[in-house]
């Protein structure tokens, strides 16, 4: 279940309809996609994946991306595996938790674990979404937004690409508000 929380503000709002009412003016929508299958649960469990385990999980639930290739034109679909020991994590961290966009969508299926994404609404005010295995998340072209772990510093990610190319941020250079631990 996602949750949203304003910044400089210590409380969560946890009603899923309220939630999709904050986002919906940035074209952000949130749906829940249950994980399911075996093969994938055994995949899912494992903190570490290597390249051969990943595509085995990528595999397991293509049953999505073949839904998105027919219903959105999707070409592309990669894994992110984020987990603790994860030798490039400050790089990746830093790659992630500044403000950017993409000309492509941002399109998220979180599969295990945790992550937050963070927003600017139209008056300026920002929020983060902590989102968890079954959230799927659309953020549409040019939105601005960032990307961070929580503590528990393990997410696993589908990312599904319209267009080839894989993913490119566009640094912009505003700046992101505090957000204290609730
Ligand atoms: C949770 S997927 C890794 C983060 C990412 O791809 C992105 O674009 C964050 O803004
Ligand atoms: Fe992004
Ligand atoms: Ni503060």
């Amino acid at each position: 279940m996602a949750t949203l929380q304003y910044a400089e503000s210590a409380r969560r709002i946890t009603d899923a309809a309220q939630i999709a009412t904050i986002l919906a003016p940035l074209g952000i929508t949130l749906q829940t996609i249950p994980v399911t299958g075996g093969r994938a649960a055994a995949l899912l469990a494992q903190p570490q994946l290597d390249a051969e385990a990943q595509v085995a999980l990528l595999t397991a639930l293509d049953d999505v991306f073949q839904r998105l290739q027919r219903e959105k034109g999707y070409q592309e679909r990669d894994l992110v595996v984020l987990y603790p020991e994860h030798p490039q994590l400050p790089e990746l961290n830093a790659r992630f938790h500044r403000m950017h966009t993409h000309d492509d969508e941002e399109v998220r299926y979180i599969v295990d674990g945790e992550g937050v994404f963070g927003f600017v609404l139209e008056d300026g005010a920002q929020v983060e979404l902590t989102v968890q295995a079954g959230d799927y998340v659309h953020i549409p072209a040019d939105v601005e937004h960032w990307f961070r772990l929580n503590d528990a510093q393990r997410i696993k990610a589908v990312r599904y690409f319209s267009a080839r190319g894989g993913w490119t941020p566009h640094y912009t250079d505003r700046a992101l508000q505090h957000f204290p631990n609730p």
